[in-house]
């Protein structure tokens, strides 16, 4: 028969903070227990259920859910329910059941243990008060949650993730430009929020060919295990819905978007936070919605958090960029004419920031910013900058907090990030290295006969199948589409100049490594094979037609710097999210037709981490339409010096301009005048408006070197190799010194068993505490205090009874044997749901009481660390024999040491209150001033965080002491220990 009866009251072993809970629900199988102080309800095992049952005993203090203190005398049971009997503070008599308890109360284990003469090794204790303490210093470090991850410290990463992590359910665009590092945002970002309990499930789409580097970059850089879910996997999962599997699903969007089935299971999940990589393919216009975009639609509806990833926001358009602010935030963009009237208006907003620079003493900037401010609180920082009176500190102040306010109410800069090579810096130069070939004479009939009139091309598109303007650009397919004219008897690239040209600069390139991308995967296959036949050369192909396992290795191989191929030939998905930073060539062997995807041809090797000028080579057959294409890319656009963000447009505006224009040189000198024309505008536009604002508004320099600097704190925190010396030791995990700053770690003999990484008779890992050095090996982990096994180590220590009684012997000169101290450790508890994250305000804190036998609390004059020095060991009986033998003399310490305690919890409360306001009101005066301007202000957003307040006010103020652990301290002489 089972031990549960509904309306018991226990405590969960393993989860403690979740408060006091009542049985709910018990069948032969399961026990149901509802936490309502965390209004979490939890399902266990009714026979292996980690739950303890909490009895009280007389000279105990209980509370009622009205509020009602008592003071048990007695106790008695009532079908299977205990019933106290016990006197409030005014005299009264009462009784209450143990369902009628408060659900705030706590089951003092360190008391009772204590008294059962349980106790723990001395070094135990100390490790649980020192856990305290760290964990309590770190929950409010302003870095928590991003100093962990294997990284460099690069400030508009920081900055972005510091901003997007502290808001509720974060709804924003990361668009950087490509390889700046949007991944890595987006890893922070969940990172952080993992960590600190504001979000738990999250799901993250990616296209087909990123799955991995997605699964891997995460596990390496952020320590974080996601669930790579396909069709395979799910089928395996039967009927259940395979997206529970985990809580973090990462999943192909290729996948996902073609199967209306797994979108419903997909759908009826609660996330948190959906992350979709690469959403410029989420196809939308006026007339239809691609299925993708549809897909993301539904599931941007009901999860609270999204982040939407892409270097090339307008690659579709302008209105498809608006289509997916308008996921992000359906009530803010919800017209398209409004939101192109609101674009034009951000060049005045980003000649009033530019201006302040000249303030005071500027008339003409004072106008000029003035125009723009027109709020009360603006215009005084306005007043004080404009005044060559004022003092100069406080001068600075208003320019930055004006800058700050301009930015934050005008334009999408709380929706979307993005950071420009320009404005970031330090990045490499690209040199183009054009090789002109003439064309074979195979290629030059296709060429004539195009050239020839309107009839031929047509002619020629039915004949090949070939799409225009593709029949002209990609010559090497049309022949092989031609392949019944008996001319065409060879393999295209027996003829094709380009290969025997790329052969002789891999030569030249001795043993640098060289990635080739051409438009077509067949091309690439071919051309893998040529290289091999004519060359002797093995080079690895990565295409669309290839399982991601074979594209990964492909990629792996040609990344592996010993052994690994000296190049990778990929067709036109290779172009996209892969990194190739270790490799400077690139050779497209076509080129791509759309401006964007030859920058995202680029951006796999100008990447951070690049450390060599990139060398573009671009063969070309003279006087080609390929030929032309270049010139347009070139003369019309600059596209191969940098990034500029227009290519989309231009590519709208001329597109079909540019196609008809390639076999004839006057008309393309046309397109390419009326494109650069429309490129210096369009950039002078952007540069004045939009883009600088953006720009402004993608790093604020201030806040980004504010998190770096607390994070380069964290990093050389000289407390964490202490403590895990003492914690790895007493979980039993072996740690040797390599040298070099490098510590292995593997599980010892003795290991509790459940330490993340560690698995008895296995080779555990290698670790440093060092940033450099954990960047530099992929096989090093970071050591921080946000690695999962030092997380799982204070976790263990904090949730259980590890070291909450100790008994200790003191030999001391002034304090004459047979004395008894008692030192007791507090600790504030604040029961509330996760989501709150209550312990930024209030973290568990520790109170520290050390009473002498007359009960007078001596922890002023003896710190922890002055007496823990002196105190020595005692075997188990003896302790056991001596708390016996103390028994009503400890119990009246202890009720002594809580009275103590309670004194100083209202001055830690009222701090903890005025932090969470300070922080929270804060927040909610900007919300409430952007609101006023700036619509990306979602009103969900201000009520969630006025909600959020109100619910860490009352839980501040429901906080309360429980005994943590105890350390009984016996005096001892010489004589008596020998
Ligand atoms: N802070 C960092 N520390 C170390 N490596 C980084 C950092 N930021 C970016 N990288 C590396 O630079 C490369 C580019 O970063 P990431 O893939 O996040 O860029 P992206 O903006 O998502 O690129 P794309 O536009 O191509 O999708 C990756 O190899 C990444 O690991």
């Amino acid at each position: 028969m089972s031990d549960f009866i509904p309306g018991q009251r226990w405590i969960s072993d393993g989860e403690a903070e979740l408060g006091l809970g009542t049985i709910l629900n018990v069948d032969f199988r399961s026990v149901t227990v509802l936490f309502a102080a965390s209004q979490e309800t939890r399902t266990y095992s009714a026979r292996q259920a980690p739950l303890t049952r909490v009895v009280f005993g007389s000279g105990d203090h209980i509370e009622s859910a009205e509020g009602v203190t008592l003071t048990v005398d007695d106790t008695k049971e009532v079908d299977g329910l205990v019933i106290y009997i016990g006197i409030d503070a005014a005299g009264e008599w009462h009784e209450l059941s143990e369902a009628k308890l408060s659900d705030r109360m706590q089951f003092n284990q360190a008391r009772d243990r204590l008294l059962t003469g349980q106790v723990d090794r001395n070094d135990w204790f100390d490790l649980r008060f020192r856990t305290l303490h760290h964990h309590h210093r770190i929950s409010q470090n302003p870095a928590l949650g991003l100093a962990g991850p294997k990284i460099d410290l690069i400030p508009h990463q920081l900055y972005i993730a510091d901003e997007v992590s502290r808001r509720h359910a974060p709804r924003v665009l990361l668009a950087d430009e490509v390889g700046l590092g949007k991944t890595i945002e987006a890893g922070l970002i969940l990172h952080r929020l993992l960590l600190t309990g504001r979000a738990e499930r999250a799901l993250i789409l990616v296209p087909d060919s990123l799955t991995h580097q997605w699964l891997v970059e995460l596990l390496r850089r952020f320590a974080i295990e996601v669930t790579l879910l396909d069709e395979r996997q799910s089928q395996a999962h039967g009927e259940a819905n395979p997206f529970e599997a985990g809580q973090l699903i990462l999943a192909s969007q290729q996948w996902l978007f073609a199967n209306p089935h797994r979108q419903s299971q997909a759908e009826a999940c609660a996330w948190d936070l959906l992350i979709v990589d690469e959403a410029h393919h989420l196809d939308w216009t006026p007339e239809e919605t691609g299925p993708g975009y549809a897909c993301v639609e539904r599931l941007a509806a009901v999860a609270p958090g999204l982040l939407l990833l892409t270097a090339t926001p307008e690659q579709m358009g302008l209105e498809s960029h608006f289509a997916r602010l308008r996921l992000l935030d359906p009530d803010r963009y919800h017209d398209l004419e409004r939101f192109r009237a609101e674009e034009a208006g951000y060049v005045r907003v980003a000649e009033a920031i530019d201006a302040l620079d000249a303030l005071p003493g500027d008339a003409a900037a004072l106008d000029t910013a003035a125009t723009v401010i027109d709020d009360a609180d603006s215009r005084a920082l306005l007043d004080t900058l404009a005044d060559p009176e004022s003092d100069s500190a406080q001068r600075e102040a208003a320019r930055t907090q004006l800058r700050d306010q301009l930015l934050d109410r005008h334009g999408t800069g709380r929706v979307m990030f993005r950071n420009s090579r320009r404005h970031v810096g330090g990045f490499p130069e690209r040199r183009l290295h054009v090789a002109r070939l003439d064309p074979p004479s195979a290629y030059r009939r296709v060429l004539r006969k195009l050239a020839r009139d309107e009839d031929s091309l047509d002619e020629l598109l039915i004949e090949t199948g070939l799409d225009h303007p593709d029949v002209m650009l990609y010559l090497d397919a049309t022949y092989r589409a031609l392949d019944d004219d008996p001319l065409n008897g060879e393999p295209w690239w027996q003829i094709d100049p380009r290969v025997t040209w790329l052969l002789e600069r891999l030569t030249e390139m001795g043993r640098d490594k060289a990635l080739v991308i051409a438009h077509d995967r067949r091309t690439a296959t071919d051309l893998a094979e040529a290289l091999r036949v004519l060359g002797g050369v093995h080079a690895p192909v990565f295409h669309e037609g290839l399982t991601l396992v074979e594209r990964d290795r492909a990629a792996a191989d040609f990344a592996d710097a010993e052994d690994g191929s000296q190049l990778l030939i990929c067709s036109e998905i290779g172009s996209e999210g892969r990194n190739f930073q270790f490799c400077r060539h690139l050779v497209m062997f076509d080129l791509p037709q759309h401006p964007d995807q030859l920058e995202q041809r680029i951006g796999r090797l100008d990447r951070i981490g690049q450390r060599h000028a990139i060398e573009i080579h671009v063969p070309v057959f003279a006087d080609s339409p390929g030929e032309r294409l270049l010139r347009w890319y070139r003369e019309g656009m600059d596209a191969f010096s940098a990034p500029h963000g227009v290519g989309s447009e231009l590519f709208d505006a001329f597109g079909d301009e540019l196609a008809e224009s390639l076999l004839d040189d006057e008309a393309l000198a046309e397109v390419i005048d009326e494109t650069r024309a429309l490129f210096d505008a369009k950039l002078a536009e952007r540069n004045a408006g939009r883009n600088r604002l953006l720009e402004l508004n993608a790093c604020r320099n201030e806040r980004a070197d504010a998190v770096a600097t607390a994070i380069r704190e964290l990093d050389a925190d000289r407390a964490l190799p202490r403590y895990l010396d003492q914690a790895l030791d007493i979980f039993g995990v072996d740690s040797q010194d390599l040298g070099g700053e490098l510590l292995h770690l593997r599980a010892g003999p003795q290991m509790l068993d459940g330490l993340p990484g560690l698995v008895k008779g296995e080779e555990g890992f290698t670790a440093t505490r060092s940033r450099e050095r954990a960047l530099a090996r992929d096989d090093v982990q970071h050591l921080s205090w946000e690695h999962p096994l030092v997380r799982e180590i204070m976790e263990r220590i904090l949730d259980g009874t590890l070291g909450n009684t100790a008994l200790a012997l003191l030999d001391h000169p002034a304090i004459p044997p047979g004395r008894v101290l008692t030192e007791l450790v507090f600790c504030t508890h604040c029961p509330a749901p996760t989501h709150l994250h209550v312990d930024r305000f209030l973290p568990p804190t520790a109170i520290r009481v050390l009473l002498d036998e007359s009960g007078a609390n001596l922890a002023d004059k003896v710190s922890f660390t002055g007496l823990a020095k002196n105190l020595q060991k005692v075997k188990k009986a003896v302790a056991r024999d001596l708390i016996k033998s103390r028994h009503e003399q400890l119990r009246d310490l202890l009720t002594r040491g809580e009275s103590e305690a309670e004194r100083e919890l209202p001055t830690i409360l009222e701090a903890a209150q005025s932090r969470m306001r300070e922080r929270l009101d804060g927040e909610l005066t900007r919300l409430q001033a952007l609101a006023r301007h700036n619509p990306s202000v979602r009103q969900d957003e201000l009520d969630a965080l006025r909600d959020e307040r109100a619910a860490l006010d009352t839980a501040i103020e429901g906080a309360r002491l429980r005994l943590d652990a105890v350390r009984v301290i016996v005096t001892v002489d010489k004589e008596t220990r020998r």
